[in-house]
């Protein structure tokens, strides 16, 4: 009896996934023994499969190149997702862009001899040090976000007589149907300038009169795991109708515009995956309304977008081994897994939803129901908080899907566990990405 990945459980899997032809019950990974490389790698493990990020990207880029003629594109991931030195130079040969929100991130970049002109560097608060670091290895562009920020900035490229290229990050007051953590354009959002009291507009013409920084273009960005494309087109025409507003009164007209990133993903409770072409299609159709309407008469800005989880989440899968199972008098059976939200907190901060699949026995049916928790001492340490599979037992694998994106950035040392190692796998090679953690890189950062 042959075994097949059904379709929901294959909208969460990387592309490579498939049930192996030797042995029929168990899953490989672009060709590789998921159970092999658990053990010669050890558990947790996280793991990315080459072709699902490559394909995600052209996915992206056909999708803008088909649907977006109206002018340039440029698309950048968005590394707060998942980056490495190996996965960012994979970002730089398929042709993207970046857009990072930190020094580190930054770093990791260079360390990569990313091109620098291919990078924006975000951040609400970025230090006086990480500013000069930009400026210092020739960041593409500076998004703004606040006017401290802007004070900060201009005053660091005056003293090193610099004039870089910057957008103005604007509020837009654009609601979305998401997570409240996950919004960020709302009228209380923290991000950027806000638009409705003309901090935005005003900002633009502080950097004008001021001269010192290059004011390539307005941002915006309305939140994450987006599924409908209305704020990415309520951003764009607020974006655009400051524009005009701009040009009126300065001549000033952009050269870039982004309504930033967040496209979601398919997720357990919605296995439908989103397209991008769908996002595409519609930022060009409100490009070209807004022309109309607006009577935009200048060259149209090139539009920038910003994809992050929807380019590396499925690509990423987690393997956890099973170190405990417990049946409690409540009625809940817990399966206990060698990780948990130390390596992903997105379950208990946002309440996000993922499911699990065996490795190995796949014939079994999932006919139990587990609570899929972690080992860290913790009540909300659930990574699932219900999940029917087969009747598993300690020693076993488990398989988390879509844990690409936001997992191991958020990942901490919680109750001192060194964080796991993740590889980059494609059909001839296995790269060690990051090397798990050990005790001594535990201890070697106490001072006495
Ligand atoms: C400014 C900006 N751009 C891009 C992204 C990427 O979002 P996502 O990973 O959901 O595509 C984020 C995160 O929400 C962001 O804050
Ligand atoms: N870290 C969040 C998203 C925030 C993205 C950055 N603004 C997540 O896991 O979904």
């Amino acid at each position: 009896m042959a075994v097949s990945l059904s379709p929901a459980q294959r909208a969460l899997l990387p592309d490579t996934m498939s049930v192996s032809a030797s042995d029929p019950f168990t899953l490989e990974l672009a060709g590789h023994s998921l159970k092999q490389l658990a053990e010669r790698y050890g558990t947790p493990l996280y793991i990315f499969d080459r072709a699902t990020i490559v394909n995600a990207c052209a996915q992206y880029r056909e999708a803008f190149r088909r649907e977006y003629q109206a002018s340039s594109v440029q698309i950048l991931y968005a590394s707060k997702a998942y980056l490495s030195p190996m996965l960012a130079r994979l970002i730089a040969e398929e042709g993207l862009g970046l857009d990072v929100v930190s020094g580190g991130e930054l770093l990791v970049a260079h360390r990569a001899a990313f091109p620098m002109e291919r990078i924006s560097f975000h951040g609400n608060n970025k230090s006086a040090e990480e500013l000069r670091l930009a400026l210092r290895l020739g960041v593409g562009r500076i998004v703004l976000d606040n006017w401290s920020e802007l004070r900060r900035l201009t005053q660091i490229a005056r003293e090193m007589q610099m004039h870089p290229g910057v957008l103005v990050r604007v509020a837009p007051d654009v609601e979305t149907d998401t997570h409240r953590y996950l919004q960020t354009g709302h009228a209380t959002a923290k991000f950027g300038f806000p638009l409705s009291t003309g901090d935005a507009a005003e900002a633009v013409r502080t950097i004008l009169r001021e001269g010192q920084l290059h004011l390539l273009g307005l941002h915006a960005h309305s939140g994450t795991m987006l599924r409908e494309t209305r704020p990415y087109e309520e951003c764009l025409q607020r974006l655009l109708e400051l524009a005009v507003l701009l040009h009126k009164e300065t001549g000033w007209w952009p050269q870039e515009l982004s309504p930033g990133g967040g496209w979601a993903i398919a997720t357990p409770d919605a296995p439908d995956r989103p397209d991008p072409a769908l996002l595409a299609a519609a930022l060009q159709r409100c490009i070209l309304h807004c022309v109309d309407t607006l009577k935009i008469s200048q060259p149209l800005p090139m539009l920038i977008i910003e994809p992050g989880r929807s380019i590396i989440a499925r690509a990423g899968i987690a393997l956890y081994r099973i170190g405990a199972r417990k049946a409690t008098p409540g009625g809940i059976t817990y399966l206990f897994v060698d990780g948990g939200m130390a390596d992903n907190i997105r379950p208990a901060l946002y309440g996000a939803l993922y499911t699990a699949l065996p490795v190995e026995q796949l014939e079994r049916e999932h006919d139990v129901s587990f609570c899929v928790s972690g080992r860290y001492c913790e009540s909300g340490d659930m990574l699932i908080e219900e999940v029917r599979l087969p009747d598993m037992r300690e020693g076993e694998l488990l398989l988390l899907p879509t844990a690409g994106a936001y997992c191991l950035p958020m990942a901490s040392n919680y109750n001192l566990v060194p964080r796991p190692g993740v590889l980059l796998v494609d059909k001839e090679t296995i790269h060690v990405m990051e090397r798990r953690e050990t005790y001594d890189d535990l201890l070697s950062r106490y001072c006495d």
